[in-house]
């Protein structure tokens, strides 16, 4: 049962930290094309761009071994999730480096993360983008999509030694901002993002359109949910 309003989370906080994709920015083309073409590097036959969407969030790492693991085991492949992590590092080369070119051409901000980012800086709130995308592609990202004057620190996926769903980076990342878990509201769009505020001591409030791991995100435990980052304010 939600006791506090969204707008109140936002009130009792003085900084947030927010997820990128899935949350901020619809990347499903961005990572379709990528894995496109590093399955077509490894003579590997293509995967259905809607079977990606399960497999974000956790890490490109994460990423890769669901889709070799899924392509390998479709070929009657046995031991497919060995094979795949056997392939892990020439899959990782090839994806990083067709990732880097297409980057911000498939994906697009969702409607209201402007006005949300807008209404949150104009409260005071400090913020961080923190996400398990790499940090050099997370800012280039922000950069394109004209995103990345609104954080004052950006975190992903290869800035710590454990990623979310993990509470190392939320923590890290409050102490860059120089703020308490308390006063850090996490604002994200899947179960990972959850369980690491609540692992870190940080209230949470989840976007209901990003992508959650093909679970509803309704059924996750989050101190509040909106439709549109609009609606933080
Ligand atoms: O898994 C990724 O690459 C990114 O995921 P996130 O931005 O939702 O943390
Ligand atoms: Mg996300």
């Amino acid at each position: 049962m939600t006791l506090v309003s969204v707008p109140q989370l936002v009130q009792q906080s003085t900084a947030a930290m927010i997820d990128l994709d899935g949350t901020m920015v619809d990347t499903i083309g961005d990572f379709a094309k990528a894995v496109d073409a590093m399955l077509q590097d490894l003579r590997l036959p293509a995967i259905d761009a809607a079977r990606i969407e399960n497999m974000v969030g956790k890490g490109s790492e994460h990423l890769l071994v669901s889709v070799l693991t899924c392509v390998l085991g479709e070929r009657g492949q046995e031991d497919a999730a060995a094979q795949a992590e056997a392939l892990l590092p020439q899959a990782l080369e090839s994806y990083q480096r067709h990732y880097e070119r297409i980057n911000g051409q498939y994906s697009r901000a969702y409607p209201g993360v402007v006005e949300g980012l807008e209404a949150l800086q104009a409260r005071g709130l400090k913020l961080a983008c923190l996400t398990n995308k790499p940090t050099a592609f997370a800012i280039e990202l922000l950069a394109a999509k004209g995103l990345r004057t609104y954080f004052s620190c950006v975190f992903g996926g290869d800035a710590f030694e454990r990623k979310k769903p993990d509470p190392m980076p939320l923590l890290k990342t409050c102490e860059a901002l120089g703020t308490t878990p308390a006063q850090t509201l996490m604002v994200g769009d899947s179960s990972n993002d959850a369980r690491a505020a609540h692992a870190a001591g940080c209230k949470v409030v989840l976007v209901t359109y990003g992508y959650n791991h093909g679970e509803p995100i309704r059924g996750v435990d989050a101190d509040g949910f909106v439709d549109s980052l609009a609606e933080l304010a």
